[in-house]
């Protein structure tokens, strides 16, 4: 990322071309940035529209915040929790093999995977709750982590309210009537999932051009926000093939579209297709909240969002435990058209 663009938000890449912007958004609302916005309502009114914008036309952001705004995420959690994971993942490996769930999927513990090796991943569920995070670091550290435990409980909570507003100024953004739109039952109150994720350097050979850290995917949630450590490595490709890899300041985030919003809108958000590449010698350590909805969710476009010349309907209704199955059955990229398209 470069300079910032003169007042839609974007950064240029190198490359002209629309898509190759990469959205970058300001949210420092409470701090300096408020001058001249007027009220909280008005900006986010405002910032609703530039959310929707980008997620339509790259299916993700980079969400930047003061450093010291306690309404995101204060610098000294963020901090905190990075160094928090360097100390989890140094634990020996069978102790962090304890962490596994034969009940719900994405909830265990993963290493030593064949098409990734260099990541190992830790999903947890409903972390924001504080006596499942207790539950976990107390698994992790026989004799507690309290500090950790706190960390990670009190970020899952702040980043879990920030996915929530994202999701209703999406929802805003589309000025859908008030007594149809049900954004909340269908896309929120269902599972969180805290995944922590390491990534180790690659061999000797790659260090120069990459090595795969995780596969092309699509996120099949509702709505993904990642921090990272200061090891780049996340790339995203834009709508014409061509991949950009993000370079992330320290105080900021990445909201990524999953293919959940992607059947919601009726394809006019974009779920985009990312990965992650680790060059160089130091370790990349990364987290994300992901919000799904219910696995009973019926996921149905608004008639809103359909229009027969330009928008035709693109997605049968289907319940989100039914999408899952599929996908686990087949992992196939591109299974949400494959399961839902009509
Ligand atoms: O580590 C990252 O930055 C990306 C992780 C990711 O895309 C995922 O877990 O779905
Ligand atoms: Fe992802």
């Amino acid at each position: 990322m470069r300079e910032e663009g003169p007042s839609n938000g974007e950064k240029k890449s190198d490359d002209d071309e629309v898509g190759m912007m990469i959205p970058c958004l300001d949210f420092s609302f409470n701090n300096k940035n408020n001058n001249g916005l007027g009220s909280l309502e008005e900006w986010k009114k405002m910032m609703s529209k530039k959310v929707r914008e980008a997620c339509e036309k790259h299916g993700y952001f980079v969400l930047v915040c003061d450093d010291d705004d306690d309404e995101i995420v204060p610098k000294v959690l963020r901090e905190k929790m990075v160094m928090g994971l360097k100390e989890l993942f140094d634990l020996p490996e069978e102790t962090k093999m304890k962490h596994q769930s034969t009940t719900k999927p994405y909830s265990s513990y993963t290493s030593d995977c064949p098409v990734i090796p260099l990541n190992q991943t830790f999903g947890v569920c409903d972390s924001h709750v504080f006596h499942v995070s207790q539950q976990f670091t107390n698994l992790m550290w026989p004799h507690g982590n309290p500090s950790f435990c706190e960390t990670m409980n009190s970020i899952s909570s702040k980043l879990l309210e920030l996915n929530y507003m994202i999701l209703k100024m999406i929802e805003e953004g589309y000025e859908l009537p008030k007594h149809y739109i049900d954004i909340e039952d269908m896309l929120m109150k269902g599972t969180v999932y805290l995944r922590l994720m390491k990534y180790k350097t690659p061999s000797k050979e790659n260090k120069k051009e990459g090595e795969i850290g995780l596969v092309t995917h699509t996120d099949k949630n509702t709505l993904t926000i990642l921090c990272q450590n200061d090891v780049q490595g996340l790339e995203v490709q834009t709508k014409t093939g061509k991949w950009i890899q993000l370079e992330i300041p320290q105080n900021a985030y990445v909201v990524v579209v999953g293919d959940i919003l992607k059947a919601w809108s009726n394809g006019r958000l974009h779920a985009v297709r990312h990965r992650v590449t680790m060059k160089g010698d130091k370790e990349r350590y990364s987290f994300g909240v992901f919000t799904m909805p219910k696995d009973e969710a019926k996921i149905e476009v608004p008639p809103e969002l359909v229009d027969a010349n330009t928008h035709p309907l693109r997605y049968h209704p289907f319940t989100y435990g039914d999408y899952i199955k599929f996908f686990v059955s087949n992992l196939n990229e591109n299974a949400l058209d494959e399961f839902a398209a009509l």
